[in-house]
């Protein structure tokens, strides 16, 4: 029989478990008409004996990622063993299950080393006594405890009427079939609205959720940034701002409106690929031939700018023009030195999505996906690429630890290693895993509806920049956003399939048939 040990409330009817205090979730079940979940809490040192203790789901809001943890473990276990036989050789051990399926987050450290802050109160927690106002709760290996506020913790220490239980001897197979038939509703409606919350929350135009295809909701473990968080203590730094120049030529009030695109010569734009087409005299044509040739400096020829300007057709403003939608040219935008003002219209990416976006569950076995509520306009830009920003070495580490079949959020910021002579394990890379934007969402198609363009706002910074996805063509409301991860042309080749090559799923005709080789 497993021990009954007391809770005090301390007048605390809303009792929470705090996430920072629990490893792991290991089984469900229902009792009394109410969702219960059993809750490994997390010990200083490793041991087979952790406390556990079983909590309904009402005390778990503070800590559903763990429960959305364990139930796409519950899942993928029960489509793996069906219920008949609990001790499948398949089916992982709690154990091993729980801790190598959890996805380690760079929160988790965080919470980790906060979660060694001593509680500021604590009262008593084993009572002889039961106040009407206390819950009795089944715990093994441990006692529990309540502070001030209400929360429960625990604490790996023994009292007279708690029993010892090997944490690898659990879940039993009757624990199994149990947690397999109970009904997990509850559980899978405070993490969806919990989701929801968390998108209210984000700056700038809604970002909706819609799942018609089964109950999941996107991982808890994320969280919405609106600009890059580099990983400083592994090295990743911007370039000094000293080294950043604007466009000092330049006004807020030059030409028909404001801004760059009226000057002969923004400072910013003089980075840009030049403009062919604008060179007409022959021997600047001579000059230009002889620069690129050489290797030589191309300031002072003519560039294009890069959005269309006001006085264009309406939806067309502040599109991509197409001699960069056609192209992979980076975009040099301008930035906070430069004169040209707060509504210099090349500033456009810096400020970030302006579109209503719906992030989906998509039906082919491609996890989620991402759509527009608005109608899109070739060149319209959509949204940044955002994550953290790690080391190569990092990147290799976190690629090399994450199982196959696992969706990869990985972006290098390679574009500039080639003309700046870097070398590939110098240059950073953005994980969009953990943090990020709802661009996480967008998966690849081998005939993509938008592309991914570089922005470049410190031209003497080659390692960090932006990755800006806009539409490459016009895309209506509803249809799902995707880019070439590759960014390949068509009649480019793909490598040979390797052992880990994952199949593509795109379904256009002219699919490559493989996401990565
Ligand atoms: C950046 S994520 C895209 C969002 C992802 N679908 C999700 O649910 O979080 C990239 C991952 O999505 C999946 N994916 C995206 N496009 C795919 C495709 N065309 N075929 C198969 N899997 C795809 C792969 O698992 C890939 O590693």
């Amino acid at each position: 029989m497993p021990a009954m040990v007391v809770i005090p409330t301390n007048g605390y009817r809303r009792r929470r478990v705090l996430v920072n205090q629990v490893h792991s979730i290991i089984s469900n079940r229902v009792q009394n008409n109410e969702e219960q979940y059993l809750v490994r809490w997390s010990t200083a040192t490793a041991t087979t004996t952790p406390p556990i203790s079983w909590h309904p789901i009402s005390e778990l809001v503070r800590c559903l990622e763990h429960v959305q943890d364990y139930l796409e473990i519950r899942e993928r276990d029960m489509k793996i063993s069906p219920l008949t036989d609990g001790t499948s050789r398949k089916r992982k051990s709690p154990e091993t299950a729980t801790d190598m399926e959890r996805r380690p987050s760079p929160f988790d450290r965080r919470l980790q080393a906060e979660s060694r802050t001593p509680s500021v109160s604590r009262s008593s927690s084993v009572s002889s006594a039961v106040p009407s106002t206390c819950t009795s709760v089944d715990i093994y290996n441990g006692v529990l405890d309540a502070d001030g506020d209400g929360f429960i913790y625990c604490r790996p220490e023994l009292g007279a009427d708690v029993s010892r239980v090997d944490i690898r001897t659990i879940p039993t197979p009757e624990m199994k079939r149990a947690a397999y038939i109970a009904k997990v509703d509850r559980a899978l409606i405070l993490i969806r609205d919990a989701y929801v919350r968390r998108l209210a929350r984000v700056p700038g135009k809604p970002i909706h959720l819609i799942n018609l295809v089964d109950s999941s909701t996107p991982s808890l473990r994320f969280r919405y940034i609106s600009d890059y968080v580099l990983d400083e203590q592994q090295g990743v730094y911007r370039a000094s701002s000293e080294t950043q120049e604007g466009c000092l030529q330049c006004s807020p009030h030059m030409g028909r409106s404001i801004g760059c695109e009226y000057t002969k010569k923004c400072d910013c734009l003089e980075y840009a690929a030049v403009d062919v087409s604008r060179i007409s005299d022959p021997k600047m044509m001579q000059e230009y031939d002889d620069a690129i040739a050489n290797g030589g400096s191309t300031m002072g020829f003519p560039k294009k700018f890069p959005y269309f300007a006001e006085g264009t057709k309406r939806e067309r403003t502040g599109c991509l023009v197409p001699f960069y939608l056609e192209s992979r040219r980076p975009i040099y935008e301008c930035n906070d030195k430069c004169h040209c003002g707060p509504y210099c219209r090349n500033k456009n990416v810096q400020f970030g999505r302006t579109v209503e976006v719906e992030i989906f569950r998509t039906s082919g076995g491609r996890g989620w996906g991402l759509h527009c509520k608005e109608d899109l306009h070739e060149g319209q830009f959509i949204d940044t690429y955002r994550g953290e920003i790690i080391t190569d070495a990092e990147a290799t580490r976190r690629e090399n630890a994450s199982s196959k079949d696992k969706g990869s959020y990985l972006y290098s910021l390679d574009k500039f290693a080639e003309s700046e002579d870097l070398a590939k394990e110098d240059m950073y890379v953005v994980d969009g895993e953990f943090m990020g934007g709802p661009t996480k969402f967008i998966n690849h198609s081998c005939e993509p509806n938008c592309r991914q363009y570089t922005v470049s706002y410190n031209k003497h910074d080659p390692r960090v920049y932006d990755i800006a996805l806009f539409a490459c063509r016009f895309i209506p409301a509803g249809e799902e956003l995707v880019f070439d991860y590759l960014d390949k042309d068509e009649d480019e080749p793909m490598d040979e399939p390797g052992e880990g090559a994952i199949p593509c799923l795109c379904g256009a005709e002219k699919c490559r048939k493989w996401l990565w080789t």
